[in-house]
């Protein structure tokens, strides 16, 4: 295995139009884990992200994504190496998932005239789509998708360069509970396959983490409030200093949930 982490951050400070976005955030991810960035409306979450994805430079400290350091480094050749899921991805002609998924390979929103794939890359993508659990919409077009559809059609299309690196921003948002469900067994099923991967994604709410999530670092006005293994760092304590109010975290069946703070109401009978 590559023991060069997947991504490393070493104090980093953001500041865009004066204001200090980011302050003082380090981070490392090695392979195989699975980190989730936790905080409120903005913390700074999707800043992060867009510096783990190479979209963007930090205005002070370093970042290393896949053993590269930005600044020193072609981006954009970079970022064809991660696997970023953009929830606005959308192309413009009504492609099906299948051509939606091997668009993976080109980088591009839309299908690349007189571009074809291998008959291995062809492989690669029913095997995503069966792995996302999309086999039967393989031929239903895009704008004929549900958003828990797309969603996961984007994700194996992340996956089609087979990236080290997955960055999922808020990839459950909008989806109703049957939606957020089969998208959370579908990251149990990938995170198997795929032991290597590591993975970090963006979101508020405790409820959409992944039951394989490994790590996670709690975001609060641009400053990381704590890091470090998930057990360690969900407690009730910090997750409410770190959304500024009065949470109880409940885990059950390896999925994380909260309740409002204060006495347990659920043993009084
Ligand atoms: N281009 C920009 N110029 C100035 N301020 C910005 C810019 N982009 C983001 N911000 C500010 O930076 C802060 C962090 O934003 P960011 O989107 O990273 O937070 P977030 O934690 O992802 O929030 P949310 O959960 O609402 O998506 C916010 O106060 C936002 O207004």
């Amino acid at each position: 295995m590559n023991s060069t982490p997947v991504l490393h951050v070493e104090n980093v400070d953001l500041v865009r139009e004066g204001n200090p976005i980011l302050r003082e955030v380090s981070l490392t991810v090695r392979a195989g884990e699975h980190w989730a960035l936790l905080g409120a409306n903005g913390a700074g979450k999707s800043t992060l992200l867009s510096l783990l994805g190479a979209f963007a430079h930090p205005t002070r400290g370093t970042v290393e994504v896949l053993g590269h350091r930005l600044g020193r480094v072609d981006m954009r050749e970079l970022r064809s190496h991660v696997g970023h899921v953009d929830p606005k991805h959308a192309p413009r002609s009504p492609l099906t998932v299948w051509q939606v998924v091997l668009t993976g390979l080109t980088n591009t929103a839309e299908w690349v005239p007189r571009w074809g794939p291998t008959a291995e890359q062809v492989a690669l993508a029913e095997r995503l789509i069966g792995l996302l659990g999309l086999s039967d919409r393989r031929d239903a077009r895009w704008p004929t998708l549900s958003q828990g559809e797309r969603g996961r059609a984007l994700i194996a299309r992340a996956l089609m360069p087979s990236p080290r690196l997955l960055l999922l921003d808020e990839p459950a948002t909008g989806l109703d509970v049957a939606g957020r469900e089969q998208f959370l067994e579908r990251i149990d099923i990938l995170q198997r396959t795929y032991p290597d991967l590591a993975s970090v994604l963006v979101t508020h709410h405790l409820e959409e983490l992944p039951p394989g999530t490994t790590h996670v670092m709690l975001l609060r006005d641009g400053c990381c409030l704590a890091a470090g293994p998930a057990d360690e760092v969900l407690t009730s304590d910090q997750v409410s200093k770190c959304f500024d109010h009065p949470i109880r975290i409940v885990r059950a069946d390896g999925r994380w949930s909260v309740r409002a703070g204060g006495p347990d109401r659920s043993r009084v009978g």
